[in-house]
């Protein structure tokens, strides 16, 4: 046989969701593993490997099992029957990455910028533009997704930088944020990939929220080659984990999740959720877990793996939300099923769409279009939920406030939130002055300062 030992590229039949060390679970497993969760028993990973293969009648049990959970969640924040979602624009400040996803057609090279006409960065009057247009239309969060660490792989990242006056990507990510924040009162949620827990430390007081996708536990993946994650430092799944510690170490409210479908097994996927459980329950951190589905791009290394399969994808939520629980968001995006499959994706225990945007597209997956906001609200109208909008960070954590919410973004965060609720009020953000201590507090609400 021949082999080619130069390409990256995967197996063109390489399957997706349905990885070839899935067999059905046994009838007789699978009767035990529904048993628990109907008596409301915890879980364990085996039992969460079986449920992730149901189909049919099972899988629909295992839905409405997954949907009260959730209802129980919602019930308990005092918001029974609300699926939130959060008005935003997706400000992309670099597409350039130190990293080789085979799924991502997120990420360039300079070479191809440069001939695009396009510059390495936004420039920072391009992200004000952004940030203002939104506000105007009423958005409440800024969302920075961009590559990671460019500079250490390519000059033409670090040119950029020395001749704007940066150190790295993530001062620029902090010297943008702190901008749209005085110049737009949009609050910035950042997913810029893997940080070390002083970046996150440094970055805590700009951002109410971070993230970084967990992906996937699945090292294979990135120790492997051909499989979707090799050549990316930054996708070893050991990194990534210590990621979510440190982001609960410096308690932040965080957003991660798994992506479905890019070559990982069932009991890979299970343990995947087990993590995130396992961090979550030593440091309360975890705002929302998003459960996406991988969709294949044409330009890309896995152009030739099939979509996440849907009955694959929807029994990775219904599993994530009884491993995950009650008290954590289940968040699948809206605009990569359809609307029937948002339906079915509420009755397996989502209550969150994350950010939804009237005026940016998911640069993610841009040739999947959000529904428009109306159309969402249909939609979740239609399984008899209520569509509600919140800020970037989940009401739990806006209505704690101190650790969560650094003194010097607290009131920028107030500005947009209910009192009562944490959730968003009908308001178009204004840019505030940003302070770098942590005393204006008590002048912005107008109490006399003795000294
Ligand atoms: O529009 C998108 N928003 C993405 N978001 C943002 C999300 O939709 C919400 O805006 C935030 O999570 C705020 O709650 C992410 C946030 C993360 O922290 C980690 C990963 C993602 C992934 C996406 C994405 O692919 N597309
Ligand atoms: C921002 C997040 O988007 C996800 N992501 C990247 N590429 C794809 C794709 N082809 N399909 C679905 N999700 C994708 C990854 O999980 C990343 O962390
Ligand atoms: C466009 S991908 C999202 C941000 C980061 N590069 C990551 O993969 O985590
Ligand atoms: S998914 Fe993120 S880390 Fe991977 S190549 Fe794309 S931008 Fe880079």
């Amino acid at each position: 046989m021949v082999t080619s030992e130069t390409t990256l590229l995967p197996d063109p039949a390489m399957p997706g969701a349905v990885n070839p060390s899935d067999e059905p679970p046994e009838p007789a497993d699978v009767r035990r593993a529904l048993g628990r969760v109907r008596a409301g028993e915890s879980i364990d990973l085996d039992d969460a490997t079986v449920l992730l293969g149901v189909r049919g009648e099972d899988l629909a049990a295992l839905c409405t099992y997954a949907g009260r959970v959730r209802d129980a969640g919602l019930e308990a924040e005092g918001r029974a029957g609300q699926i939130s979602y959060s008005r935003k624009v997706f400000i992309p400040l670099t597409r350039l990455c130190r990293d080789r996803c085979h799924y991502c057609t997120f990420v360039t090279v300079p070479g191809k910028l440069a001939r695009a006409g396009q510059g390495m960065y936004l420039e920072m009057d391009e992200v004000l533009d952004i940030a203002r247009r939104g506000a105007e239309m009423g958005c409440k969060e800024a969302l920075f997704t961009l590559g990671d660490r460019p500079e250490d792989r390519w000059p033409e990242a670090r040119a950029w930088l020395d001749d704007h006056g940066y150190t790295s990507t993530l001062d620029y990510v902090r010297a943008a944020s702190i901008r749209v924040l005085e110049e737009t009162g949009l609050l910035p949620h950042l997913n810029p990939g893997v940080m070390s827990s002083d970046e996150m430390a440094w970055l805590k007081p700009v951002a109410p929220s971070m993230g970084m996708m967990l992906e996937t536990t699945a090292r294979r993946l990135f120790t492997d080659k051909g499989n979707a994650h090799y050549g990316s430092p930054d996708k070893d799944p050991e990194i990534r984990k210590q990621v979510l510690i440190d982001a609960g170490k410096n308690s932040v409210p965080f957003t991660t999740g798994i992506l479905v479908g890019i070559g990982e097994n069932r009991a890979e996927r299970a343990d995947s959720l087990f993590e995130m459980a396992k961090v979550h329950n030593d440091f309360g951190h975890l705002q929302e877990v998003i459960v996406q589905n991988f969709r294949a791009k044409p330009d890309t290394a896995m152009r030739g793996t099939a979509d996440a399969e849907f009955d694959e994808f929807l029994a990775a939520v219904a599993v994530a939300r009884l491993v995950l629980g009650p008290h954590i968001r289940i968040q699948a995006p809206p605009n990569l099923v359809s609307p029937e499959e948002c339906a079915a994706l509420v009755g397996a225990g989502v209550d969150d769409w994350g950010g939804v945007s009237p005026l940016t597209p998911d640069h993610v997956n841009p040739e999947r279009p959000w529904p428009n906001l109306d159309a969402l609200a249909e939609i979740t109208a239609g399984t008899g939920y209520v569509l509600t909008e919140r800020v970037a960070a989940q009401p739990r954590y806006v209505l704690t406030g101190e650790p969560w919410i650094d003194d010097r973004i607290s009131a920028h965060v107030r500005a947009l939130a209910d009192p009562e609720t944490g959730l968003a009020v009908e308001v178009h953000p204004v840019g505030m002055p940003w302070h770098d201590n942590a005393e204006p507090a008590a002048t912005l609400t107008g109490t006399t300062q003795v000294r």
